[in-house]
């Protein structure tokens, strides 16, 4: 158990944007040094205003915010010396190569001379861009520009590292490889990792903690297995060959709701979700109810409830739901 104070400590943020819009509602978050924290939610729920403030990039309207044991509020230059930030938006010049990028951003640090070059040269071959370092930024890969804007992120050593939104728009196999790479920066001394994502999966994998995070406010926080823990259950997932028409899914949710063992069908499609206390135990059950009704099951599966369980519990939705209603706002509302 450590008695070091936390590297990031906020509590009560509200922010009101221009327009209207309530993106933080009573935000508070602390984080231990030395830990990953995820903050996961929904598009929209209030994560990068967040960082942003904590970042020093925007004020509340009320509340606190302390990182790196300074207060980002009343000395935001103390923060910025002591934080590497990796925004959504990638702040590499295109024209420039990685290397350049780096010595640059190193500079603006105030570093100089072997110092410089020497951690510029360390963080090109940590993140597999040394062969890239005098290509230019522009002729790079999505994955390879990701890398480089965390490697820019910790030119300066910092003691806390904001990663915001750290895979999205990464094909399958740069996201791991970036899974991969933010595991491995947690295992080193000291550094303390603040990043959000609306990945659940990549919430669970990396953060010990996690802050689900919904309409500008903590809705609940845990570590993953605290969160999951907390359901009872098993979620039971089916996979019908072929989806059924509207009222056939009916029928079906009715039939399956009628078998006590189940609770919290859902017919999605082709898909059929439901919980029950003991998964393995209900599903010949279910397949027999299904089997009546005339659908054929391509698949079943038992898992242990997923982050999207707990979500659905504290936030009153699913997740994709959410995202969708957060998406068809922002396509709808003004920029
Ligand atoms: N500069 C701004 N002006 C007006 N509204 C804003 C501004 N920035 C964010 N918002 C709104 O505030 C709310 C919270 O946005 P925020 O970006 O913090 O959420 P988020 O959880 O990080 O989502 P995303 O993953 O989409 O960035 C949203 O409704 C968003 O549309």
């Amino acid at each position: 158990m450590t008695t070091a104070a936390p590297a990031v400590e906020a509590g009560g943020l509200t922010k009101t944007y221009a327009g209207g819009v309530k993106a933080l509602d009573g935000m508070g978050v602390t984080v231990a040094a030395g830990t990953v924290f995820g903050l996961l939610g929904p598009n929209g729920a209030g994560k990068s205003t967040t960082v942003k403030i904590l970042t020093t990039l925007a004020r509340p309207d009320a509340g606190t915010a302390r990182v790196a044991g300074h207060d980002a509020l009343r000395h935001p230059d103390r923060v910025r010396r002591a934080i590497g930030v990796v925004a959504q938006k990638s702040g590499a010049d295109p024209v420039a190569t990685g290397r350049e990028n780096l010595l640059l951003q190193g500079r603006l640090h105030g570093m100089r001379g072997t110092a410089l070059t020497a951690r510029a040269d360390e963080l090109l071959a940590r993140f597999d861009l040394a062969a890239a370092a005098k290509r230019q930024v522009r002729t790079y890969s999505g994955g390879m520009q990701r890398r480089l804007d965390v490697a820019l992120g910790l030119m300066h050593r910092p003691q806390v590292l904001f990663l915001d939104e750290p895979t999205t728009g990464l094909d399958p196999e740069a996201r791991t490889a970036m899974w991969q790479e933010i595991s491995r920066l947690a295992g080193d001394e000291g550094l303390t990792i603040l990043l959000t994502t609306h990945y659940l999966e990549e919430a669970d994998r990396l953060a010990e903690r996690i802050a689900i995070v919904d309409r500008g406010r903590v809705v609940t926080e845990g570590s993953p297995d605290e969160l999951k823990g907390e359901l009872r259950g098993d979620a039971v997932h089916v996979e019908l060959r072929d989806a059924p028409d509207e009222v056939d899914a009916r029928l079906l949710a009715t039939a399956l709701g009628e078998f006590a063992a189940v609770r919290e069908v859902a017919v999605d499609g082709r898909r059929i979700a439901a919980r029950a206390d003991d998964g393995p135990a209900a599903v010949p059950h279910v397949l027999a109810v299904l089997e009546q009704q005339g659908a054929t099951v391509a698949s079943v599966t038992v898992a242990r409830p997923s982050l999207d369980d707990v979500y659905l519990r504290y936030a009153g939705r699913r997740f994709a739901d959410a995202e969708e209603a957060a998406g068809a706002k922002s396509a709808g509302g003004a920029a």
